[in-house]
C-alpha cells in the first residue's frame, strides 16, 4: 500500500471554547488533489494553517511520508516541513523580478537556481516574462508566478486556500485547469480548500466535505455528487427538489409513484431529493401525462410557473397540482414554456435520494 504523503489524524482546534476543527482525519497520496470543500467558516482554512505550522492544533497528530511532523508536544518548524503555501492573497514581492521572486525560495548553486526558474517558468508558460516585474503582469500571470515560486523548491505538499478566487470569471478555468497541469507534472500532493463545489469537482481527485468543523463525507467528485451522504451534502452541490412522504409497510406513496424504504420505520417521514436536472418533462395532452415506467415512475400534473434562461440551459419552476409546491427542472436547451402551461413531470428513479426527512422544509 502507498504510504500517504500527507496524513493528519484526530487534528482538533477550539477558539475561544469553540471547537471549529473537529476530529478531522484525511490522507493524500503524492500526485493526488485532495479539495477541502465546505461553507464559509466551517474550519477549512484553520485546517490548512495548521498543516502548514502556522496554528496549533489541540488534539491530533500530523505525518508527512509515514512520519511524525506534529503532535501537541512534538512540532517540526514550518519551514522544515516541505510545504509549499498559495493563497489567494500570497502577494508577489513587487522589487523583485518574476525570476527572482520565483527563486525565493531556493537553495544550491546560481546554475542550479537558473535552472529550475526556467523549468518552472516554460510550465506556466511566462518565459518571456522572467526579467519584467509582478506590476507589468496580469493577475492571471501573477498568479501563475505564485504558483512556480511555491512549487519551485519541490515542496512534498502543496497547500492551497482559495488559490482562484482574485480571478476573474473567464480567466479562472482557464488557470485552474493549467495549474492543475503543473500541480500533476510535480507529483506534489494537494490540499486545496475551496468553498466553491465546481472548482472542487474541477480539480479533486478526491473531495473532502466539511461542515461545522467535520468532514461529513470523502470520496471522488462522482461518488460524493451521486452518492451524499445527507439532504444538506445533496444541497451543497446543486440545487435540490424535496418530496416529502409517509412510510408504510416499508414503502412511501408520493404523487410519483411508489418508493421502497425498506430501512426506515413505519409511520416516519422521509424526504426524497431529486436534483433539478434530473426532472424529465413531458407535454400535457388533453389533461393526460405519459405512460408511467420502471425508469421515472408515474408522472404527477403541474403547471409552469416561470421559465428563464441561464445560459448553458434553461431553468422552469412548476406549481405541483396535488401539493401547490414548486418543483424546479433544468433542461440543457432553450425552453421557455409560458407561464399557466400545463404539463407532467416524471423523476428519474435512479437518481432520486431517500433520507429520514429533516426538520426545515425547502420545498417552494
Ligand atoms: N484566531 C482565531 N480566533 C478565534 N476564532 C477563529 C480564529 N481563526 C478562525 N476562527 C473562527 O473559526 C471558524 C473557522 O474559520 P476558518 O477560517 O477555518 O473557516 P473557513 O471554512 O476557512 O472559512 P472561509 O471560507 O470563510 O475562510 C470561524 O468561525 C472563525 O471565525
Amino acid at each position: 500500500m502507498t504510504t500517504p504523503r500527507l496524513e493528519i489524524r484526530n487534528i482538533s482546534r477550539i477558539f475561544e471554547g469553540r471547537r471549529v476543527v473537529d476530529d478531522v482525519s484525511l490522507s493524500v497520496l503524492p500526485g493526488q488533489v485532495t479539495c477541502l470543500l465546505g461553507p464559509s467558516g466551517c474550519g477549512k482554512s484553520t485546517t490548512l494553517r495548521i498543516i502548514a505550522g502556522v496554528d496549533m492544533q489541540d488534539a491530533g497528530e500530523i505525518h508527512i511520508d509515514g512520519r511524525l511532523v506534529c503532535d501537541t508536544l512534538y512540532r517540526v518548524p514550518p519551514e522544515r516541513r516541505s510545504v509549499g503555501l498559495m493563497f489567494q492573497d500570497f502577494a508577489l514581492f513587487p522589487h523583485l523580478t518574476v525570476a527572482q521572486n520565483v527563486a525565493f525560495g531556493l537553495s544550491g548553486s546560481k546554475l542550479a537556481k537558473r535552472t529550475r526558474v526556467e523549468e518552472l517558468l516554460h510550465r506556466v508558460d511566462l518565459v518571456r516574462h522572467i526579467d519584467d516585474y509582478p506590476h507589468q503582469l496580469s493577475g492571471g500571470e501573477q498568479q501563475r508566478v505564485a504558483l512556480a515560486r511555491a512549487l519551485a523548491p519541490r515542496p512534498k505538499i502543496m497547500l492551497m486556500d482559495e488559490p482562484f478566487s482574485g480571478l476573474d470569471n473567464r480567466l479562472r478555468d482557464e488557470i485552474r485547469d493549467e495549474t492543475l497541469g503543473v500541480l500533476k507534472d510535480e507529483g506534489a500532493a494537494v490540499l486545496l480548500v475551496t468553498h466553491e463545489p465546481d472548482e472542487a469537482m474541477r480539480m479533486a481527485d478526491e473531495i473532502a466535505l466539511m461542515r461545522a468543523g467535520r468532514i461529513v463525507q470523502q470520496g471522488a467528485p462522482y461518488n460524493v455528487y451521486n452518492a451524499p451522504v445527507d439532504r444538506d451534502a445533496a444541497a451543497f452541490f446543486s440545487d435540490i427538489n424535496v418530496i416529502r412522504g409517509k412510510v408504510q409497510n416499508f414503502l412511501t406513496d408520493t404523487p410519483f409513484g411508489r418508493f421502497l424504504t425498506p430501512a426506515m420505520p413505519d409511520g416516519s417521514e422521509v424526504d426524497i431529493i431529486i436534483r433539478p436536472q434530473h426532472v424529465k418533462i413531458d407535454l400535457d395532452r388533453n389533461g393526460r401525462g405519459p405512460h408511467p415506467t420502471p425508469e421515472d415512475g408515474v408522472p404527477a400534473r403541474a403547471v409552469v410557473e416561470r421559465a428563464r434562461f441561464m445560459g448553458a440551459e434553461s431553468l422552469v419552476e412548476f406549481r405541483m397540482d396535488h401539493d401547490g409546491s414548486v418543483l424546479k427542472a433544468t433542461v440543457p436547451a432553450v425552453f421557455l414554456p409560458r407561464s399557466g402551461t400545463p404539463m407532467w413531470l416524471m423523476i428519474r428513479r435512479d437518481r432520486c435520494f431517500v433520507f429520514p426527512a429533516s426538520g426545515q422544509e425547502r420545498r417552494g
